[in-house]
């Protein structure tokens, strides 16, 4: 966005519609957003929406790749401080690929709106933008290097373990990035900057794989993508284009449980990060320690049952836990983070809900 001369104060209006949008968007980041106090409540609110706008064009399966390349670049170019390419050009772009009024979800609402949500971004503080738009940036640009890589493929066809963690880095390292600039502003000790960034990746990439673990059948019939990379699937004898078929379920399964067992190679990274992370400016603990636990109870699930994520059935955790995990952390000033490990340990065995009490 081109620099501007003095910062307009921040529409009370607008700041509202981008929390009500987070909450319908993200479940992730609708909980996170929920337990941040202000003002990083409002700075991680933004910074998600600026990125999830990318995310959107970027799942787009009914436009052609060489229109999301497009609007990608266009959007990048609205980002960089260095020019002067409007909202509004991105806007005008995506009209046409905007879904019927019938049709247009929340995400496509958000896309349409992205004017109002990049002029609430550009009203936050100079520091706060400028900790944002690198990562994001960076996202945006990795997002439209995928979709040209895949262009004649209709769909994302990762190919190798290294490809995997190239793109978990685009989608969510850049987050974990993201967060760690805005969390980090002022004054931090060297050791303990030198840690968070250590390990920020690491967490983005924890919660990317977990994702794409369990999501491998609704991303291949709902986005044409496959993110189990082609070698896994290969050394079990299984084609990319039939991942979801029935008659490889076990193979394939196979391949879910590597990919889930990858994912939980960044747990202590991210334990880590939790340890460390500054709990000021609106920081706290239980926005990124709620993720993280309901990680580990999805891996617990996704690792006792990989065949489920190859089906319509799904794998995730109850509700049921999911409520216990968050009033856990939020309860009470929350957690400490010298119980986050004995927490994990507990979940990654047990439901959160039925861990036997004292009294049992
Ligand atoms: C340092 C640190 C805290 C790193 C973590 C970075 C982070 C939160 C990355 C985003 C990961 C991710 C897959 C979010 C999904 O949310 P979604 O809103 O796309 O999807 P959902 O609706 O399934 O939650």
């Amino acid at each position: 966005m081109s620099q501007q001369e003095e910062r307009p104060r921040v529409d009370q209006a607008d700041l509202r519609w981008c929390h009500e949008s987070v909450q319908g968007v993200s479940r992730t980041f609708a909980l996170t957003v929920d337990v941040l106090d202000e003002p990083m409540s409002s700075y991680i609110c933004l910074g998600y929406l600026v990125c999830r706008i990318a995310d959107t064009v970027e799942d787009a399966s009914h436009i052609p790749p060489e229109d999301q390349v497009s609007l990608l670049d266009t959007y990048d170019a609205v980002l960089d401080p260095e020019d002067d390419t409007d909202p509004e050009a991105f806007a005008a772009a995506v009209e046409p690929h905007l879904p019927d009024d019938g049709e247009l979800t929340e995400d496509w609402a958000v896309v349409r709106d992205s004017p109002r949500v990049l002029r609430t971004f550009g009203s936050l503080p100079e520091d706060v933008q400028e900790a944002i738009v690198p990562p994001a940036r960076e996202l945006v640009q990795g997002m439209a290097e995928f979709v040209e890589r895949y262009e004649d493929e209709g769909g994302l066809r990762i190919q190798t373990k290294s490809e995997l963690e190239e793109y978990c880095y685009y989608a969510a390292g850049t987050v974990g990035n993201l967060i760690t600039n805005l969390v980090t502003r002022g004054d931090v000790a060297a050791e303990r900057r030198r840690r968070l960034y250590d390990t920020a990746e690491e967490f983005g990439l924890l919660l990317q794989l977990v994702n794409i673990s369990k999501d491998v059948y609704d991303d291949y019939t709902a986005e044409n993508n496959v993110y189990l990379p082609a070698e896994w699937l290969r050394d079990e004898g299984v084609p990319q284009d039939e991942v979801v078929d029935e008659d490889h379920r076990a193979s394939a399964a196979s391949v879910v449980r590597r990919t889930a067992e990858f994912a939980g190679s960044f747990l202590d990274d991210a334990q880590t990060y939790l340890e460390t992370v500054p709990l000021r400016d609106g920081n706290t603990l239980e926005a990124w320690a709620i993720p993280f636990l309901l990680a580990v109870g999805t891996l617990r699930e996704l690792l006792a049952q990989p065949e489920d994520a190859l089906s319509a059935t799904g794998v995730k955790i109850s509700r049921q836990e999911v409520l216990a995990v968050v009033s856990e952390m939020s309860g009470a000033g929350g957690e400490s983070r010298e119980s986050l490990g004995q927490l994990r340990e507990s979940i990654a065995s047990t439901p959160y809900h039925r861990t036997p009490s004292s009294a049992d």
